[in-house]
């Protein structure tokens, strides 16, 4: 099964199933050969796990250029140590890469990818729930101390093969990771679908099947949005939703500390506080779904690390900030997303009752 993600300049195809790994690299093998190099990039972790899989079903030859697992490789250090490599192998205009891993080595190759020899193609093999958002849509990046993915490029891929077989070794923590962002595509799509998960008991609740028809249901709002609006003008700001908070955390308890799934749920609260001020979300929604995460195992703790004051320096630097605005993806009713500019008095507000709500949890 496939689904077709279309913009100005490209069309990709994002190819989901088990074991598809041997038909991709059959049904490429023609493209593989003309390029004069095609280098695999992955992480330690994955290639731990899945070396003999990779090397059993892409009979092809490759070189293979292996980086620190997560956010460890969307450094500069990374990002300048994968061109070196490049270089040294003779690469050229005419290879190409494929990222096989997360969203943080998705991230790190198209960046790559955009900016080696001002362009080169590039293919995504994602390995984690989570990158079932990365690896489709374009957004490449690695990150600095002052932001979350400050450098990086609008750059698509030319296929995208989701090989449900990689899914098999997550542990829990990157299987709860990954829920966020899709809790994330319900809660901006779907009232009917945020209501199945509002019904979830626990993370255990969640079956195999169920869990790969909700990627391919996100996989299908992400491409739709993307369609609209690449460049993040205008509709792509909604992909963004709980992440102008989320990605303050990460970058205030420092990056690799907390995983993007769950700095993203923490985020997605005090969105959706603000939904319940500016929209119409039903008065107790922020906290139904404080409650949800809390039994899916989100670990709020992280709040209590970083001053708001940090958070506060981190959001104003927010892509979406414009002329020191802060411009919120918040949500009119579930799944009916807008922006809204908001004061830093106001997300000061919901962030005080974020920390009384995981205090009170703590004392418990
Ligand atoms: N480009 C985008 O649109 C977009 C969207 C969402 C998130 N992101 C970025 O993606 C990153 C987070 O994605 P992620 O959590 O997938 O990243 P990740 O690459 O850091 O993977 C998380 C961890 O899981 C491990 N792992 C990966 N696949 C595995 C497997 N199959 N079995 C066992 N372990 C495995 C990795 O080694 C790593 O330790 C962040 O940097 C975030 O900013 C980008
Ligand atoms: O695809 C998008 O657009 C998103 O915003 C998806 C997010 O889940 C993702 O984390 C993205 O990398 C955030 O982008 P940024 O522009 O805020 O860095
Ligand atoms: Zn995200």
């Amino acid at each position: 099964m496939s689904i077709q993600v279309k913009t100005k300049d490209s069309v990709y195809e994002v190819f989901l199933g088990e074991n598809i790994l041997q038909s991709f690299c059959e049904r490429r093998a023609a493209d593989f050969k003309k390029y004069d190099q095609l280098v695999i990039i992955t992480d330690e972790h994955v290639w731990r796990l899945h070396e003999d899989y990779v090397r059993t079903n892409f009979n092809l030859s490759f070189k293979l250029y292996i980086v620190p697992n997560g956010e460890a490789c969307k450094t500069f250090e990374s990002y300048f140590q994968v061109q070196t490599f490049l270089l040294e192998e003779n690469c050229s205009r005419n290879s190409a890469l494929i990222a096989l891993g997360g969203g943080a080595v998705g991230d790190l190759t198209g960046f790559v990818a955009a900016t080696f020899m001002r362009g080169i193609p590039f293919y995504q093999i994602p390995t984690t729930i989570l990158a079932h958002d990365s690896a489709v849509g374009g957004k490449t990046a690695i990150n600095h101390p002052n932001g979350k993915n400050m450098i990086g490029a609008f750059y698509q891929p030319t296929e995208v093969l989701y090989d449900f077989h990689f899914l098999k070794t997550l542990p829990e923590a990157e299987v709860r990771s990954g829920l966020a962002e899709v809790i994330k595509h319900a809660i901006i799509s779907d009232a009917s679908w945020m209501d199945e998960f509002i019904a979830l008991p626990n993370l255990k609740a969640i079956n195999n099947k169920e869990l790969l028809l909700w990627l391919e249901k996100g996989i299908r709002v992400k491409a739709r949005i993307v369609e609209l609006d690449e460049k993040e003008q205008s509709y792509r700001k909604f992909l963004n939703f709980g992440h102008t908070y989320g990605h303050a955390i990460e970058a205030s308890v420092g990056y690799g500390k907390i995983t993007h799934g769950e700095a993203v749920m923490i985020g997605m609260i005090p969105a959706l506080m603000l939904s319940e001020l500016h929209g119409n979300v039903e008065e107790g929604y922020a906290k139904k779904v404080y409650d949800l995460a809390k039994r899916l195992g989100y670990n709020f703790e992280h709040v209590l690390q970083c001053s708001f004051e940090s958070l506060s320096k981190f959001m104003q630097k927010d892509k979406k900030t414009t002329n020191g605005e802060l411009h919120f993806a918040l949500l009119q009713e579930i799944g009916n997303p807008f922006v809204q500019i908001i004061s830093v008095k106001e997300i000061k507000r919901c962030d005080e009752q974020l920390r009384q709500w995981v205090k009170e949890a703590t004392n418990d």
